[in-house]
This record gives structure tokens, sequence and C-alpha cells, in this order.
């Protein structure tokens, strides 16, 4: 892990900066996979599942009797496990609504505004280094409360050409009933074009690797679907004091660098010795690690940055982190401090883990700074947010003159008559 004591403001930009390869080398490689899907349908993710998953599942929908099997296959403190995280997850994201919004903005004129649910849905499971079970609950939990009426799921095979049984678990807890068995960009393809069994849908949602995010970025940059945001590569950033238990700080580190190897992980202190004390703990429980080696690569990518306290915040809004840990003193009111992060977790007893499965909230979020820009998946991912207004006569003589006002002062004669021809058929009336 890279140290850096004490940078100056002007060296952040280059620190702040992720492992990630550059989106057009990413791109040449998953063009040709999404031309091929759209030219060839089901047969091309056959074939890539071949070639990347080392399997070719016969039947691509999953069946009645696959989830059955599926739901004897997981041992009950797994099911439990996951019907409890499915409750909290679903408790939080029901709280979102905000429904009804209205308001008389001037006498007789009423706005309002109603999130009607986005028709469409599919939704990505990552599937290649871990089955990320998780990862259902987080999106079909919310596509249901929102009300989506066709919800697809797609998720990759493992050697023997199986989904893990826990993933159909939780698709079927979820009310998930298509899913597909399919994963990367292939399957990002199938669901923004449709194949014989993947129908089209309007937005992609969930996190993947890199192949995975670029496929997204590119079907909805030609307009063919829309897309929750870039989710790609785990991350955290853990801001810790002499009041952190570095064991704990350590786990939480490598809980995320344990993804994978194109991981980030980033600790930031404000002294030297907090540091030592961290990067040690982490050292040793690394090797006790089954997946060391993922670990180890993300290790190799990270950063390790002592500020003093007067500028940690600044540091940690400049990176935009996806998640962010408090492990200071007062770490409610550093709380307050956050400008950019995709989710905060605040104080010694708040491990990341808890958000990755069951506190409630949802653990797709943005990664590669995009935290700047945008916020987690939530409800509103889910809707179109549509608003309506309702005139009455009166409201429109009180509201028309401004707006024919305005309307003429921008040259738009004929926006200016549709108020004029009602309010002199109005006077016409009397
Ligand atoms: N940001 C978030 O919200 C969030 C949440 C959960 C997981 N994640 C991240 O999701 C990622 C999951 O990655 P994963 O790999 O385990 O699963 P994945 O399902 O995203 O990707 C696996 C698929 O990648 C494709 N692939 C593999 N090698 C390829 C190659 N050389 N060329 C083209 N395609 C290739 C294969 O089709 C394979 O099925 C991890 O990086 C993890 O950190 C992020
Ligand atoms: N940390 C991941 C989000 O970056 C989510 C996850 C799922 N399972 C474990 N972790
Ligand atoms: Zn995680």
């Amino acid at each position: 892990m890279k140290i850096y004591s004490r940078p100056k403001r002007e060296d952040w930009g280059n620190i702040i900066k992720r492992p990630v390869q550059d989106f057009a080398a990413i791109r040449k490689t998953v063009a040709p996979i999404l031309d091929k899907v759209r030219e060839e349908g089901d047969q091309a993710l056959r074939y890539f599942s071949q070639k990347f998953d080392g399997s070719s599942p016969e039947n691509l929908l999953v069946s009645e009797a696959e989830f059955e099997a599926a739901e004897k296959a997981v041992e009950a403190p797994l099911r439990e496990a996951i019907a409890l995280a499915q409750e909290n997850i679903a408790k939080f994201h029901a709280a979102q609504k905000t429904e009804p919004v209205e308001i008389e903005t001037t006498a007789g004129v009423v706005c309002s505004r109603k999130s009607v649910a986005i028709e469409r849905v599919g939704l990505y499971v990552p599937g290649g280094t871990a089955p990320l079970f998780s990862t259902v609950l987080m999106l079909a939990v919310p596509a249901n409360l929102a009300g989506c009426k066709e919800i697809v799921l797609c998720t990759p095979p493992n050697k023997d050409g199986e989904i893990h049984p826990a993933i159909l678990f939780a698709a079927k807890l979820a009310g998930v009933k298509k899913v597909v068995n399919a994963g990367g960009a292939q399957a990002v393809a199938a669901m923004a074009y449709g194949t014989e069994n993947v129908p089209s849908v309007d937005k992609i949602f969930g996190p993947g690797n890199q192949y995975v995010t670029a496929a997204k970025q590119i079907v909805s940059q030609t307009g063919e679907a829309a897309i929750d945001m870039p989710a790609g590569p785990s991350e955290v950033l853990v801001y810790a004091d002499e009041t952190c238990v570095p064991a704990f700080v350590a786990a939480d580190l490598l809980s995320q660098a344990e993804h994978g190897h194109d991981s980030q992980v980033v600790l930031l202190t404000n002294t030297e010795e907090v540091a030592t004390g961290i990067l040690e703990e982490t050292y040793r429980q690394l090797e006790e690690l089954p997946r060391k080696d993922m670990a180890e690569g993300a290790l190799s990518n990270s950063r390790t940055v002592i500020l003093d306290k007067s500028v940690a915040m600044d540091f940690s809004n400049a990176y935009a982190p996806e998640h962010l840990i408090l492990a200071v003193e007062n770490a409610e009111q550093v709380a307050d401090q956050v400008i950019n992060a995709g989710s905060v977790f605040i104080g010694n007893y708040t491990p990341e883990s808890a958000g990755d499965y069951a506190s409630g909230t949802n653990h797709t979020l943005p990664t590669n700074g995009f935290a700047r820009t945008f916020g987690g998946v939530s409800l509103d991912s889910f809707v179109k947010k549509i608003t309506f207004q309702r005139i009455s006569e009166s409201g429109l003589k009180k509201l028309g003159p401004s707006v024919e006002i305005m309307a003429e002062a921008e040259e738009l004669f004929a926006h200016k008559n549709a108020v004029t021809l009602r309010l002199e058929y109005l006077k016409g009336k009397k």
C-alpha cells in the first residue's frame, strides 16, 4: 500500500486516481460483444458464456424446477439471514416514498408530482468471482416496491453451467420470476437489445466488473437502455484516528479489497502512528484470508494518506469514495462534512459489511469518483417522477398575463396565443 505523508493539496489529483483501465481500452473489448449479441441473440449469449465462464447452459431461462431445487439447497440459517436482510431493505426503501407532492402555487393553479414505475427493468447480479446473492435483494426489493411490471435478472453461470442456489432463492423471495443464466457484457447487451429468450428493458441496474460497467455505459450512450449509474469495482475509504480499533479498520479495508484485484481501498489517518498500527494489522489479517490473492492485488493499488484533521474531510470529498467509514472521534459531526460519498458508516461498530448485506441501505453504489454526481440505487431509481398541473378559470386569469408577457418577450407568439385565446373566451363567457 503506497503511503503519502501529508501530501500537498496540488498533489491530491494523482492520489485520488483509481487503478481502472482506461475506458477506451475496455470499450474495444466490449463493443464487439455487444454487436454480436445484437446480431445473433441467444446464440451469442451461449458463445460468450462458454468463452468467459467456461460453460454454456442449455436453457438460458431458469425453470420452476430449478427454483425449487435451489430453495432446498439453501440451509435454514442462510435462508433466515436473507429474509432478515430483505425485511430491512424493504423497510428502508419503503420509507423513501415521498408522495403526495401537491401545492397551489397561485390561487387556482395546482401543481403535483407522481412517481410512476419504469415498466421493464433489467437487474444484473455479479457472479464472476463470487455469487453476490445480496445484490438480488438490493435490486429486486426496490423494483417490486416501485411497481415495475416486468423484471428480468441476469447472472453468469459457474463452470458447471449453474447459478448459485442462494441467488435463485433470493430471486424467488424477492418476487423475480424471469432469471437468465448469462452474465458479463453479453447479458447487458441482451437486456438492452432483446434476444429470443431475454426481453429488452427500459433501464438496466446493478454492479459488475469493468466489462459489465463499460457495457452499461455504452448501451446508455446509444439511448437503447437507461442505466442506474457506473457501479464498478468496490472501494472504501476509512478515515481513522487514535480512537479507532486498528483490527476493525484492517478488517474493513480487507472486506472491500477481497472483492477483486481491481478494487481499491484508502486509509486516511491523522498520524503516522495510527497508520502504522492499522497497516501492521492489515497485513497480518491478510495472511489468514481465503481470498488473499484478490485482496493482495487490491492492496497493491491502494493508498494510505496521512493528513491533519483540518483537511482530512476535504481529501475524502475530493476522492468521493463508494463507501466511507468514519472511525474517528465525534464521527457524527464529521459525517456532517460529507459532500461526496456513496454510503457512510459512522463509528467503530458500523462495519461496511453491514450495509453490503443487511442494515437496509442499498449496496449498489457509484464507484470511480462518480459519487460526486450520482447517488446509489434507491426507490427513486425505479420510477419516473411525472408532474401534473390543473388550472381553474380564475387561476388562468391570475397567471395568464405573466405567461403572455414572457412568451412575447421570447418571441414565441403561438405560446402567447394559447393563453390569450382562453382569456378572451372567458371574457366572452361573462
Ligand atoms: N459498486 C457496487 O455497487 C458493487 C456492488 C457489488 C459488487 N461490485 C463489484 O462487482 C464486480 C463483480 O465482478 P465479477 O467479475 O465477480 O462478476 P461480474 O458478474 O461482474 O463479471 C463476470 C463476467 O465478466 C465477463 N468477463 C470476464 N472476463 C472477461 C474478459 N476478459 N472479457 C470480457 N468479459 C469478461 C464474463 O462474462 C463473466 O461472466 C467486482 O468488481 C465487485 O467489486 C460493485
Ligand atoms: N461491497 C459491495 C459493493 O461495493 C457489495 C457486496 C455484496 N456482497 C458483499 N459486498
Ligand atoms: Zn462488499
